[in-house]
This record gives C-alpha cells, structure tokens and sequence, in this order.
C-alpha cells in the first residue's frame, strides 16, 4: 500500500466558545481563544491517500486532481472566512481543530471517490505551527 500526501494551505479567523455557557465560563476554559472579536490563524492541511499505483501512469492518484478536489471543495468554502460565522458545515458547532477536522473528513470522503480508487487515510490540520490535529475516520 503506498499513501500519498497532498498540503494545502487557508487562513480563517475563529473564536472558541460554548454558547450553552457563561461569558465567564468560556473564558476560564478557552482562555484568549475566547475573545470575543475573534482571531485568526494560518491553518496547513495534509491530506493523505493510499492505494496502488495505477500500472499506466504510476500515480496512487493525480496530485493534481486531489489539490483541485481539496480546494474546491474544502480550502475555497474556509480560507479568509471567519469559521463561527462564514461556513454552513460548521454552523452549531464548536470552531475547535478537531471539529474541523472531521468536517473535511466527511467532504473529502465523499469527493475522492469521484476521481479515483484511492482510499481516504488520514487528514492532518495545523491550526499553529505547534498544535495539530490527525484523523483517520474512526
Ligand atoms: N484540543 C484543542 N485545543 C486547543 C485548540 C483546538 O482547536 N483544539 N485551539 C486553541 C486555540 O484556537 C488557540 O488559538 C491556539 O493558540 P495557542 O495556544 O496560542 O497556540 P500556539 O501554538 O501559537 O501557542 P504556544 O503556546 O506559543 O506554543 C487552543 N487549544
């Protein structure tokens, strides 16, 4: 099995916080993260593929094709977006990593199939430099 990689790059703005809480609640746990007016951050994603390389052109999957895939489909509906307000696939829910995350699961998951037989394995998401995420659809 070979898996193949694929990073793509947005920036959004975002706040954490649970509407369910006080104002003081979501600042005890979220911290600056909080702040009402927002904040932004440069996200990287890693999007990984894996199958067998097809014998006629010894692709996996068409690099191209997969960025194309990711952006349209993902990175166009965040980048320069405030994630809380902006996009519908994150309308009720906690703008965290994780949650995000698993809503570019459930998007790409859907589109690969369209343009090839490569399995979706892993998605990787850099909210910082330090701080990142990896999910593999369990
Ligand atoms: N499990 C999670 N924890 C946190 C998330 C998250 O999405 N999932 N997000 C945040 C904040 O969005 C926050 O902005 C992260 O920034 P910060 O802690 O400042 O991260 P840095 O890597 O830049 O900070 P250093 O402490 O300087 O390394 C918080 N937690």
């Amino acid at each position: 099995m070979i898996y193949v990689s694929r990073q793509e790059h947005f920036n959004a703005a975002h706040k954490l916080y649970n509407p369910a809480w006080t104002e003081e609640r979501n600042k005890e746990v979220f911290g600056p993260c909080a702040n009402t007016n927002w904040h932004g951050h440069n996200y990287d994603l890693i999007v990984t593929v894996k199958g067998q390389p097809d014998p006629e052109t010894g692709f996996v999957i068409d690099l191209k094709q997969l960025s194309t895939i990711i952006r349209q489909h993902v990175v166009d509906q965040v980048d320069h977006k405030n994630l809380n307000l902006d996009v519908p696939f994150m309308k009720d829910q906690l703008a965290s990593t994780e949650n995000l995350v698993v809503a570019f699961w459930q998007i790409l998951a859907r589109e690969i199939p369209r343009i090839s037989s490569a399995q979706l394995h892993c998605i990787k998401l850099y909210e910082t430099p330090r701080n990142f995420v990896e999910y593999y659809g369990e």
